[in-house]
């Protein structure tokens, strides 16, 4: 069901969550059969950012995004959007997409935009032409307004979805999953959407199991595993963080072990043929220069820096699906 939650207005609560569009402290999620799926969540999202919440399936997303919105009651902890501890306050101003979009597929994309609104209590009936015709724009689907749903490929469906959280202005959207299902092209198109609202300063909070695509249009991330968070940070801080390391090549590899040691090279790890070390602040050529002087048969040195994908499965325990 796609859904723009509206609740009626009222001033925001000066709180300390202020400065931050989405805050929680301690959030878990505890379903009735016993299913831990949010454990002691403490998330910071920035505004202005756009905010990849990643993890693998089951991970604790959705239930997170849930809580967030006041659709699933927290067993413990707090959640606070755009400074306000209820979430019914600030609701007007974030637009929200939780799982797939319920359009009608005989009603034109302007006409299901139009139903859309009538059924959001806190929209204003008298500008709805203005705000779908906007929204249609904004989303690249001015000229297929009054094309039928069912027409629609399926980046236009989802496109239309989002179209659905902008019928008023938001200083937040919270997508969940925005991409799952769609094609490389409907990907692409959802993303530079995305990047366009951010453009426009609406902070975004986007939940993915795709790195690569979480890599491609945020600024933040948090990773969950297991419903707990387990990195958050700016992505370029996360990538700075990954320490290059050098791997050597040679038969030799207890004495080539030693050699790392006596330079300063941090976990050194001996292999077969072959061990690694993080390289640290050392050049490869002064490695490499001091191997050969202690007669370590080299055969081969690489410095490798790993990749946010080699962070993200040390972190996880698993594997991110990298297509995006
Ligand atoms: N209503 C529910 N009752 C019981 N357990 C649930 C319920 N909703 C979710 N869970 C469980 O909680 C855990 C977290 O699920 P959640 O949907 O939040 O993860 P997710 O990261 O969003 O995964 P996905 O990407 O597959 O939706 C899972 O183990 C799931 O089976």
């Amino acid at each position: 069901m796609t859904m723009t939650i509206d609740a009626a207005g009222g001033a925001l609560m000066a709180s300390p969550a202020e400065g931050a569009a989405i805050v929680t402290r301690g959030l878990t999620k505890r379903f009735r059969g016993g299913q831990l799926a949010v454990d002691q969540l403490d998330l910071t999202v920035p505004r202005g950012a756009v905010f990849g919440f990643l993890g693998p399936n089951g991970s604790g997303k959705t239930t997170t995004i849930r809580m967030l919105l006041g659709l699933v009651a927290p067993t413990a902890g707090t959640s606070s959007i755009l400074g306000s501890g209820s979430p019914r306050q600030a609701l007007t101003k974030v637009g929200a997409l939780v799982e797939g979009p319920a359009f009608y597929p005989y009603l034109s994309g302007a006409a299901n935009l139009r139903r859309f609104d009538a059924a959001d209590p806190s929209a204003d009936p008298r500008t709805v032409e203005r705000r779908v015709a906007e929204a249609l724009d904004r989303v690249g689907l001015a000229a297929a307004a009054k094309k039928r749903y069912r027409a629609y490929s399926l980046g236009m469906r989802q496109r239309l979805a989002i179209a659905a959280t902008l019928l008023g202005p938001r200083e937040l959207l919270v997508l969940d999953e925005p991409t799952n299902g769609l094609d490389p092209q409907g990907t692409r198109e959802v993303r530079n959407l995305i990047k366009d609202v951010a453009a426009g300063g609406t902070t975004v909070f986007v939940s993915s199991h795709l790195l690569a695509e979480v890599e491609q249009m945020c600024t933040h991330i948090g990773v969950m595993r297991t419903g707990r968070l387990v990195a958050e940070g700016p992505l370029a801080e996360l990538r700075s963080a990954n320490v290059p390391r050098i791997r050597v090549e040679t038969p030799d590899v207890a004495q080539a072990a030693a050699v790392l040691a006596t330079l300063g090279l941090t976990d050194v790890s001996p292999g077969s043929g072959e061990l690694s070390a993080e390289l640290g602040h050392a050049l490869p050529e002064h490695v490499t220069a001091a191997l050969v002087r202690e007669g370590v048969a080299v055969r081969g040195i690489h410095v490798v820096r790993p990749t946010l994908e080699d962070l993200f499965v040390d972190l996880t325990g698993e594997g991110f699906d990298v297509e995006a």
